[in-house]
Protein backbone atom coordinates (compact mmCIF):
# COMPACT_ATOMS: atom_id res chain seq x y z
CA UNK A 1 0.00 0.00 0.00
CA UNK A 2 2.89 2.06 0.49
CA UNK A 3 6.48 1.72 -0.63
CA UNK A 4 9.24 4.71 -0.25
CA UNK A 5 12.60 4.45 -1.27
CA UNK A 6 15.26 6.76 -0.03
CA UNK A 7 12.52 9.86 0.51
CA UNK A 8 13.90 12.74 1.80
CA UNK A 9 12.61 16.19 2.30
CA UNK A 10 14.79 18.97 3.06
CA UNK A 11 13.76 22.70 4.09
CA UNK A 12 16.13 26.08 3.27
CA UNK A 13 15.40 28.19 6.64
CA UNK A 14 17.18 31.47 5.59
CA UNK A 15 20.05 30.21 3.75
CA UNK A 16 20.20 26.63 6.36
CA UNK A 17 19.08 23.62 5.37
CA UNK A 18 16.69 22.08 7.62
CA UNK A 19 16.90 17.53 6.90
CA UNK A 20 13.04 17.38 8.03
CA UNK A 21 13.03 13.33 6.49
CA UNK A 22 16.23 11.87 5.78
CA UNK A 23 16.04 8.89 2.90
CA UNK A 24 13.29 6.80 4.48
CA UNK A 25 12.62 3.70 3.12
CA UNK A 26 9.09 2.06 4.71
CA UNK A 27 6.89 -0.85 3.41
CA UNK A 28 3.39 -0.78 4.84
CA UNK A 29 0.77 -3.68 3.41
CA UNK A 30 -2.44 -3.35 2.94
CA UNK A 31 -4.62 -3.39 6.30
CA UNK A 32 -2.18 -2.34 8.60
CA UNK A 33 -2.69 -0.07 11.77
CA UNK A 34 0.52 2.02 11.70
CA UNK A 35 1.54 4.64 14.28
CA UNK A 36 4.10 6.85 13.52
CA UNK A 37 6.11 7.92 16.73
CA UNK A 38 8.71 10.33 17.61
CA UNK A 39 9.50 13.75 19.41
CA UNK A 40 8.16 16.71 18.54
CA UNK A 41 10.01 17.67 15.19
CA UNK A 42 10.85 14.01 14.58
CA UNK A 43 9.73 14.25 11.32
CA UNK A 44 6.54 12.70 11.50
CA UNK A 45 4.25 15.17 10.34
CA UNK A 46 6.24 15.70 6.86
CA UNK A 47 6.55 12.27 6.32
CA UNK A 48 2.37 12.25 6.12
CA UNK A 49 2.72 15.47 3.85
CA UNK A 50 5.03 13.58 1.46
CA UNK A 51 2.94 10.59 1.04
CA UNK A 52 -0.61 12.43 0.78
CA UNK A 53 0.91 14.63 -2.07
CA UNK A 54 0.75 18.11 0.39
CA UNK A 55 4.59 18.04 0.12
CA UNK A 56 7.10 17.35 -2.71
CA UNK A 57 10.01 15.40 -1.79
CA UNK A 58 13.43 16.74 -2.05
CA UNK A 59 14.30 13.29 -3.34
CA UNK A 60 12.92 9.76 -3.41
CA UNK A 61 10.97 7.90 -4.74
CA UNK A 62 7.03 6.97 -2.75
CA UNK A 63 4.46 4.75 -4.10
CA UNK A 64 1.53 5.29 -1.98
CA UNK A 65 -2.43 3.52 -3.23
CA UNK A 66 0.02 1.88 -6.48
CA UNK A 67 0.35 5.66 -7.58
CA UNK A 68 3.36 7.73 -7.52
CA UNK A 69 3.23 10.72 -5.34
CA UNK A 70 5.41 12.72 -8.02
CA UNK A 71 3.97 12.18 -11.10
CA UNK A 72 0.56 11.43 -10.16
CA UNK A 73 -0.69 13.20 -6.99
CA UNK A 74 -4.06 13.28 -8.03
CA UNK A 75 -4.08 9.53 -8.56
CA UNK A 76 -2.92 9.11 -5.01
CA UNK A 77 -5.08 11.69 -3.64
CA UNK A 78 -8.63 10.18 -4.77
CA UNK A 79 -7.37 6.89 -3.61
CA UNK A 80 -6.53 8.00 0.38
CA UNK A 81 -7.77 9.66 2.93
CA UNK A 82 -6.54 12.14 4.71
CA UNK A 83 -7.29 13.58 8.34
CA UNK A 84 -4.87 17.06 9.39
CA UNK A 85 -4.01 18.41 12.31
CA UNK A 86 -6.64 21.42 11.05
CA UNK A 87 -10.12 20.93 11.08
CA UNK A 88 -11.39 19.82 7.26
CA UNK A 89 -15.04 21.34 7.35
CA UNK A 90 -15.89 24.53 7.13
CA UNK A 91 -18.07 26.62 8.98
CA UNK A 92 -20.97 27.06 6.63
CA UNK A 93 -23.04 24.08 6.07
CA UNK A 94 -24.43 21.50 8.87
CA UNK A 95 -22.78 18.18 9.56
CA UNK A 96 -24.52 16.00 7.04
CA UNK A 97 -25.01 18.81 4.61
CA UNK A 98 -20.51 19.24 5.09
CA UNK A 99 -20.26 15.20 4.36
CA UNK A 100 -22.86 15.10 1.32
CA UNK A 101 -21.14 18.39 -0.23
CA UNK A 102 -17.47 17.02 -0.05
CA UNK A 103 -18.79 13.57 -1.49
CA UNK A 104 -20.34 15.44 -4.28
CA UNK A 105 -16.63 17.37 -5.00
CA UNK A 106 -15.28 13.84 -5.16
CA UNK A 107 -17.69 13.13 -7.72
CA UNK A 108 -20.33 10.88 -6.07
CA UNK A 109 -23.68 11.17 -7.55
CA UNK A 110 -26.28 12.63 -4.97
CA UNK A 111 -27.82 9.32 -4.04
CA UNK A 112 -24.65 7.97 -3.25
CA UNK A 113 -23.30 11.00 -1.34
CA UNK A 114 -26.39 11.04 0.95
CA UNK A 115 -26.13 7.04 1.13
CA UNK A 116 -22.30 7.71 2.51
CA UNK A 117 -23.23 10.10 4.47
CA UNK A 118 -25.68 8.10 6.51
CA UNK A 119 -23.62 5.56 6.80
CA UNK A 120 -20.59 7.48 8.56
CA UNK A 121 -23.00 9.11 10.60
CA UNK A 122 -23.91 6.26 11.68
CA UNK A 123 -20.35 4.89 12.17
CA UNK A 124 -18.96 7.55 14.14
CA UNK A 125 -21.82 8.40 16.26
CA UNK A 126 -22.85 11.53 14.39
CA UNK A 127 -26.03 11.17 13.62
CA UNK A 128 -27.42 13.38 16.89
CA UNK A 129 -24.84 16.28 15.78
CA UNK A 130 -26.24 15.67 11.96
CA UNK A 131 -27.72 19.24 11.88
CA UNK A 132 -25.33 21.02 13.66
CA UNK A 133 -23.05 23.65 12.53
CA UNK A 134 -19.66 22.38 12.47
CA UNK A 135 -18.61 25.28 14.72
CA UNK A 136 -20.79 24.21 17.64
CA UNK A 137 -19.08 20.75 18.34
CA UNK A 138 -16.77 19.53 20.89
CA UNK A 139 -12.92 18.92 19.99
CA UNK A 140 -14.05 15.01 20.50
CA UNK A 141 -17.19 15.39 17.94
CA UNK A 142 -15.56 17.79 15.54
CA UNK A 143 -12.76 15.20 15.13
CA UNK A 144 -14.74 12.70 14.39
CA UNK A 145 -16.09 14.74 11.75
CA UNK A 146 -12.70 14.96 10.29
CA UNK A 147 -12.43 11.20 10.25
CA UNK A 148 -15.93 11.18 9.00
CA UNK A 149 -14.90 13.99 6.07
CA UNK A 150 -11.51 11.46 5.29
CA UNK A 151 -13.84 8.45 4.63
CA UNK A 152 -16.17 10.19 2.21
CA UNK A 153 -14.96 8.53 -1.05
CA UNK A 154 -14.19 5.47 0.32
CA UNK A 155 -10.49 5.40 0.41
CA UNK A 156 -8.39 2.19 1.26
CA UNK A 157 -5.51 4.31 3.23
CA UNK A 158 -6.41 6.65 5.62
CA UNK A 159 -3.37 9.08 7.21
CA UNK A 160 -4.29 10.85 10.22
CA UNK A 161 -2.11 12.95 11.99
CA UNK A 162 -2.37 13.26 15.34
CA UNK A 163 -5.84 12.42 15.79
CA UNK A 164 -5.97 12.21 19.93
CA UNK A 165 -3.51 15.25 20.37
CA UNK A 166 -5.57 18.13 22.48
CA UNK A 167 -8.63 16.16 23.14
CA UNK A 168 -9.61 15.04 27.41
CA UNK A 169 -8.51 11.49 28.06
CA UNK A 170 -11.79 10.23 27.57
CA UNK A 171 -12.58 11.97 24.51
CA UNK A 172 -9.29 10.31 23.31
CA UNK A 173 -10.46 6.76 24.08
CA UNK A 174 -13.70 7.62 22.21
CA UNK A 175 -11.64 8.52 18.97
CA UNK A 176 -9.66 5.32 19.33
CA UNK A 177 -12.50 3.62 19.27
CA UNK A 178 -14.08 5.02 16.31
CA UNK A 179 -10.91 4.47 14.49
CA UNK A 180 -10.50 0.88 15.74
CA UNK A 181 -14.21 0.61 14.58
CA UNK A 182 -13.86 2.16 10.70
CA UNK A 183 -10.97 -0.36 10.46
CA UNK A 184 -13.20 -3.34 11.38
CA UNK A 185 -15.95 -1.86 9.07
CA UNK A 186 -14.06 -1.51 6.04
CA UNK A 187 -10.38 -2.89 6.88
CA UNK A 188 -9.05 0.31 5.81
CA UNK A 189 -4.91 0.42 6.13
CA UNK A 190 -4.60 3.09 8.58
CA UNK A 191 -1.42 5.33 8.94
CA UNK A 192 -1.22 7.54 11.69
CA UNK A 193 1.46 10.06 13.73
CA UNK A 194 1.26 10.49 17.53
CA UNK A 195 3.60 11.12 20.29
CA UNK A 196 1.47 9.53 22.72
CA UNK A 197 2.91 6.40 23.85
CA UNK A 198 0.74 4.64 25.28
CA UNK A 199 -1.95 5.05 22.11
CA UNK A 200 1.30 3.28 20.05
CA UNK A 201 1.77 0.52 22.72
CA UNK A 202 -2.15 -0.44 23.08
CA UNK A 203 -3.44 0.63 19.77
CA UNK A 204 -0.90 0.38 16.64
CA UNK A 205 -0.22 -3.04 15.59
CA UNK A 206 2.75 -1.73 14.37
CA UNK A 207 5.06 1.11 15.48
CA UNK A 208 7.58 3.17 13.85
CA UNK A 209 9.47 5.16 15.87
CA UNK A 210 11.86 8.00 13.65
CA UNK A 211 14.01 10.10 15.13
CA UNK A 212 15.23 13.01 13.58
CA UNK A 213 14.36 12.41 10.04
CA UNK A 214 15.22 8.53 10.02
CA UNK A 215 13.22 5.57 11.36
CA UNK A 216 15.44 4.06 13.92
CA UNK A 217 13.23 0.71 15.10
CA UNK A 218 10.13 -0.88 13.82
CA UNK A 219 8.24 -3.57 14.70
CA UNK A 220 4.90 -4.36 17.07
CA UNK A 221 5.10 -2.63 20.73
CA UNK A 222 6.10 -6.14 22.11
CA UNK A 223 9.05 -6.73 19.33
CA UNK A 224 10.59 -3.28 20.41
CA UNK A 225 10.26 -3.70 24.00
CA UNK A 226 11.73 -6.99 24.25
CA UNK A 227 14.34 -6.63 21.68
CA UNK A 228 15.60 -2.92 22.39
CA UNK A 229 14.99 -2.60 26.29
CA UNK A 230 13.99 -6.09 27.92
CA UNK A 231 12.58 -6.12 31.03
CA UNK A 232 13.97 -5.17 34.68
CA UNK A 233 13.88 -7.62 38.12
CA UNK A 234 13.64 -4.91 40.93
CA UNK A 235 14.53 -6.07 44.29
CA UNK A 236 15.07 -3.82 47.68
CA UNK A 237 17.69 -5.25 50.38
CA UNK A 238 17.55 -4.66 53.69
CA UNK A 239 20.91 -3.29 53.62
CA UNK A 240 23.39 -1.20 51.25
CA UNK A 241 25.91 -3.87 51.70
CA UNK A 242 23.41 -6.51 50.45
CA UNK A 243 22.57 -4.68 47.64
CA UNK A 244 25.94 -4.41 46.71
CA UNK A 245 26.67 -8.18 47.33
CA UNK A 246 23.32 -8.90 45.63
CA UNK A 247 25.15 -6.99 41.88
CA UNK A 248 28.15 -9.12 42.62
CA UNK A 249 26.15 -12.06 42.82
CA UNK A 250 24.07 -11.63 39.92
CA UNK A 251 24.53 -8.52 37.84
CA UNK A 252 22.73 -5.07 37.76
CA UNK A 253 23.14 -1.95 39.54
CA UNK A 254 22.12 -0.69 42.94
CA UNK A 255 20.89 2.55 44.26
CA UNK A 256 20.68 2.53 48.31
CA UNK A 257 19.17 -1.05 48.70
CA UNK A 258 17.84 -0.67 45.91
CA UNK A 259 18.96 -3.05 43.09
CA UNK A 260 17.93 -3.22 38.99
CA UNK A 261 18.41 -6.33 37.16
CA UNK A 262 17.72 -6.34 33.30
CA UNK A 263 16.71 -9.25 32.04
CA UNK A 264 14.77 -11.17 29.08
CA UNK A 265 11.88 -12.13 30.60
CA UNK A 266 11.56 -10.68 34.39
CA UNK A 267 8.35 -13.00 35.26
CA UNK A 268 10.31 -16.36 34.28
CA UNK A 269 13.62 -15.15 35.85
CA UNK A 270 12.40 -13.44 39.14
CA UNK A 271 12.46 -16.91 40.78
CA UNK A 272 15.87 -18.19 40.18
CA UNK A 273 16.65 -14.73 40.80
CA UNK A 274 15.51 -14.46 43.90
CA UNK A 275 16.67 -18.43 44.97
CA UNK A 276 20.17 -17.26 43.93
CA UNK A 277 20.54 -14.16 46.35
CA UNK A 278 18.82 -16.47 49.38
CA UNK A 279 21.21 -18.96 48.66
CA UNK A 280 24.13 -16.83 49.30
CA UNK A 281 22.22 -15.00 52.64
CA UNK A 282 21.01 -11.83 51.04
CA UNK A 283 18.00 -10.81 52.61
CA UNK A 284 15.52 -9.26 50.19
CA UNK A 285 12.95 -7.33 51.41
CA UNK A 286 10.68 -6.67 47.98
CA UNK A 287 10.84 -7.90 44.76
CA UNK A 288 8.75 -6.88 41.58
CA UNK A 289 9.43 -7.06 37.66
CA UNK A 290 9.09 -4.10 35.73
CA UNK A 291 8.07 -4.17 31.45
CA UNK A 292 9.78 -2.04 29.81
CA UNK A 293 7.64 1.14 27.70
CA UNK A 294 8.42 2.25 24.44
CA UNK A 295 9.89 5.53 26.24
CA UNK A 296 12.81 2.73 27.81
CA UNK A 297 13.19 1.37 23.67
CA UNK A 298 13.34 5.30 22.88
CA UNK A 299 15.78 5.63 25.55
CA UNK A 300 18.04 2.76 24.37
CA UNK A 301 18.27 4.22 21.00
CA UNK A 302 18.70 7.48 21.42
CA UNK A 303 19.86 8.69 25.04
CA UNK A 304 17.10 11.02 25.26
CA UNK A 305 13.76 10.37 26.54
CA UNK A 306 10.47 11.01 23.96
CA UNK A 307 9.18 13.07 26.37
CA UNK A 308 12.30 15.32 26.72
CA UNK A 309 11.73 18.93 25.08
CA UNK A 310 11.79 19.39 21.40
CA UNK A 311 15.22 18.21 19.63
CA UNK A 312 16.89 20.92 18.08
CA UNK A 313 16.17 21.79 14.36
N1 LIG B 1 7.65 24.49 6.38
C1 LIG B 1 8.76 24.28 7.08
N2 LIG B 1 9.82 25.11 6.96
C2 LIG B 1 10.97 24.90 7.65
N3 LIG B 1 11.16 23.88 8.49
C3 LIG B 1 10.15 23.00 8.65
C4 LIG B 1 8.90 23.16 7.96
N4 LIG B 1 8.07 22.14 8.32
C5 LIG B 1 8.78 21.39 9.19
N5 LIG B 1 10.02 21.91 9.39
C6 LIG B 1 11.08 21.36 10.26
O1 LIG B 1 11.25 19.99 9.91
C7 LIG B 1 11.47 19.21 11.08
C8 LIG B 1 10.42 18.11 11.18
O2 LIG B 1 9.15 18.72 11.42
P1 LIG B 1 7.79 17.87 11.51
O3 LIG B 1 6.67 18.83 11.65
O4 LIG B 1 7.76 16.91 10.38
O5 LIG B 1 8.02 17.07 12.86
P2 LIG B 1 6.98 16.20 13.69
O6 LIG B 1 7.67 14.93 14.03
O7 LIG B 1 5.70 16.08 12.95
O8 LIG B 1 6.78 17.09 14.98
P3 LIG B 1 5.45 17.39 15.86
O9 LIG B 1 5.22 16.14 16.69
O10 LIG B 1 5.86 18.55 16.68
O11 LIG B 1 4.31 17.69 14.90
C9 LIG B 1 11.47 20.18 12.25
O12 LIG B 1 12.80 20.54 12.53
C10 LIG B 1 10.68 21.37 11.72
O13 LIG B 1 11.08 22.57 12.36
Amino acid sequence: MIHTRGLTRVFKVKKQSVEAVRGLDLDVEAGQLVAFLGPNGAGKSTTLRMLTTLLPPTSGQAMVAGRDVARDPAGVRARIGYVGQQNGAGENFRVRDELVTQGRCYGLTVRQANARADELLDLLDLKPLAKRLPGTLSGGQRRRLDIALGLIHRPDLLFLDEPSTGLDPKSRADIWRHILRLREAYGTTLVLTTHYLEEADSMAERVVIIDNGRIIADGTAEQLKNDLAGDHISITTTTEQDAARAVALAGGTAEGTTVRVKVPNAAAALPDHLRTLDGSGIKVATAETIRPTLDDVFLTLTGRSLTDDDIPA
